[in-house]
């Protein structure tokens, strides 16, 4: 056990009350966790502020109290910490109690609206194959090694990141590359942590019900470069126009990858196909298994963070060529000659991208029907905009349902008809229940059509009312497929 007084080692401290040697059994953030011993840090939330919580935790056990404003009353026995960030002092007392892991492991953060599970699902895999014992934190899954721990977040809570990456430095690993959701970089989950680099995707239209406008959205990830130490490495896409931005005060040493704009990582797309990707990267061609023109930019950002991390490119670029990427991305489910893709686009952007990378590759006179649906109790503003370009990209469109958690399904699906007009709404079917959607959509293909199923990717459920009912999009199109194409 560790002495409160090391614990709060760089934490920006207001005041402080009581008695700073006393024991601390655990760090907990959640008045319900408490137990005997521990230190109850406060957080103001979305929904309630930690803060009401205070003498709950002192009825449980807590010895320790870190808050932002002291409570009206003292309570016998608890030490009470004044500070003037509470998220803060979370994630860097959690470092300081789990033994500051990330100095002892090298650390890449990757940020961006969209390609951060896929460069860090690549990068984990990269470096496993490079004979690396690494660690990742994902969307998907969080991993030591070939050791999967759940994930129930993109970026783990702030105590959650530091025990993983503890026990991924008890586990010898070298690396770990984790994702950095705007969100997390907001509530400082990762306060404390100590970066080798921080990788910037792109930037579009996402969770602006969360941060209020996009300009604020901006801030939040460029929050990430301009925290990063000074022998870091930053490296940002300079395609996109938020790219510079990024990095103008980062103390970090900056670099650059593009397929358009002149990057110290740079690449041309030579062919791309339904097969894969055949990149020329400095005069070198090179093939690769993942599909569309957005991966390249996903490719390069890993080949880029290898090399900064010291990696010979050749022998990078050998690897990388055998892997696959993320559950979920791009998967291709090809029955009884129809295909399927089952494909995690969630965001205006990612489905255009996606849409754009199936047109661009099919033959031409198959039929492109897209199942898609918007995330209750999520941004609002990217339903209609999400509608407009399956029906823009596509030839049938069905609209569905996608985890309407708290709102009702109708609703959401009405936001997104909204962005439809008249004409267009005649190839356009609006079914709410996923399943009748996918069956539906298997059911007017033919041999040698296409179906997108976009939006859930790796997702193994639907969320209703706050309860997760199991669903997979590629099992349930694998079923109707066989069944209704009798192969
Ligand atoms: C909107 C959001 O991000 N919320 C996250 C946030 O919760 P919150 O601010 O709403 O917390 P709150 O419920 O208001 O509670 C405030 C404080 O009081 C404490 N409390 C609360 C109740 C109680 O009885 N006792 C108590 O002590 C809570 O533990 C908390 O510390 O902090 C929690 C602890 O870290 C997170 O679990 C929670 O994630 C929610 C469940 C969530 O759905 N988040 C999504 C939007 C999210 O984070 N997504 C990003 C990825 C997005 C993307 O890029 O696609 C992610 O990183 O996963
Ligand atoms: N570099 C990219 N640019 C644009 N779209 C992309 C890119 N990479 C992936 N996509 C699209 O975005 C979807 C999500 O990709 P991925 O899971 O890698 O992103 P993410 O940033 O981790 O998303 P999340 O914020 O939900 O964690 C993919 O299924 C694909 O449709
Ligand atoms: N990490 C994203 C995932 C969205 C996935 C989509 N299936 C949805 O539920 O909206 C979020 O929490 O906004
Ligand atoms: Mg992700």
């Amino acid at each position: 056990m560790k002495q409160l007084k090391d614990i709060l080692y760089k934490v920006s401290l207001t005041s402080t009350h009581g008695n700073m040697e006393v024991e601390v059994k655990d760090i907990v953030f959640d008045s319900r966790k408490v137990s005997s011993g521990s230190a109850f840090v406060a957080v103001r939330g979305t929904q309630v502020d930690g803060h009401d919580f205070i003498s709950t935790a002192v009825e449980k056990g807590a010895t320790t109290i870190v808050c932002e404003d002291l409570p009206a009353e003292s309570f016998a026995g608890v030490t009470l910490v004044q500070t003037s960030d509470s998220a803060k002092a979370l994630g860097i007392m959690a470092s300081n109690f789990y033994g500051n892991p990330s100095e002892k492991i090298k650390v890449v953060a990757v940020t961006g609206t969209n390609g951060k599970t896929t460069t860090v699902t690549l990068l984990h895999q990269l470096f496993v194959a490079m004979g690396y014992s690494t660690g990742l934190l994902s969307t998907v899954e969080n991993k030591i090694n070939d050791q999967v721990i759940p994930a129930t977040h993109t970026t783990p809570d702030a105590v959650s990141v530091q025990a993983l990456l503890r026990q991924m430095v008890d586990a010898g690993c070298s690396h770990c590359f984790m994702e950095a959701s705007s969100h997390a970089i907001v509530q400082e989950r990762i306060a404390g942590l100590k970066l080798a680099g921080a990788v910037f995707t792109n930037i579009t239209h996402d969770h602006l019900d969360y941060h209020g406008t996009f300009d604020e959205y901006i801030k939040a990830k460029k929050k990430l470069f301009d925290e990063l130490p000074k022998d870091a490495f930053a490296l940002v896409n300079a395609d996109d126009k938020r790219g510079m931005v990024m990095v103008q005060n980062s103390k970090a040493t900056y670099q650059t990858f593009a397929l358009k704009s002149s990057a110290d990582f740079k690449a041309k797309i030579i062919s791309n196909t339904l097969e894969g990707l055949e990149l020329d990267i400095n005069g070198k061609l090179i093939w690769f298994r993942l599909i569309g023109a957005f991966n390249a930019y996903n490719l390069l950002g890993v080949l880029g963070v290898a090399v900064l991390l010291g990696e010979e490119e050749d022998e990078v670029l050998r690897a990388l060529s055998a892997i696959r990427g993320a559950k979920g991305r791009f998967d291709r489910i090809s029955i009884g000659g129809i295909t399927a893709i089952v494909d995690y686009a969630h965001t205006p952007d990612a489905l255009e991208n996606v849409l754009k990378t199936i047109n661009g590759v099919r033959a031409g006179n198959e039929q492109v029907t897209t199942v898609v649906g918007c995330g209750g109790n999520r941004d609002k503003t990217k339903r209609p905009t999400m509608a407009k370009i399956a029906v823009t990209e596509s030839d049938k469109v069905i609209l569905t349902s996608d985890n309407p958690r708290f709102e009702e399904p109708m609703d959401i699906l009405r936001d997104m008809q909204a962005g439809i007009g008249p004409t267009e709404m005649r190839k356009t079917l609006t079914i709410e229940d996923r399943r009748e959607a996918i069956k539906t959509a298997v059911m007017m293909s033919k041999k040698g059509d296409i179906i997108l199923i976009a939006g859930k990717g790796h997702e193994d459920y639907q969320e209703i009312k706050g309860v997760k009912h199991h669903f997979d999009d590629a099992e349930v199109v694998t079923e109707f497929l066989t069944q209704l194409t009798g192969q």
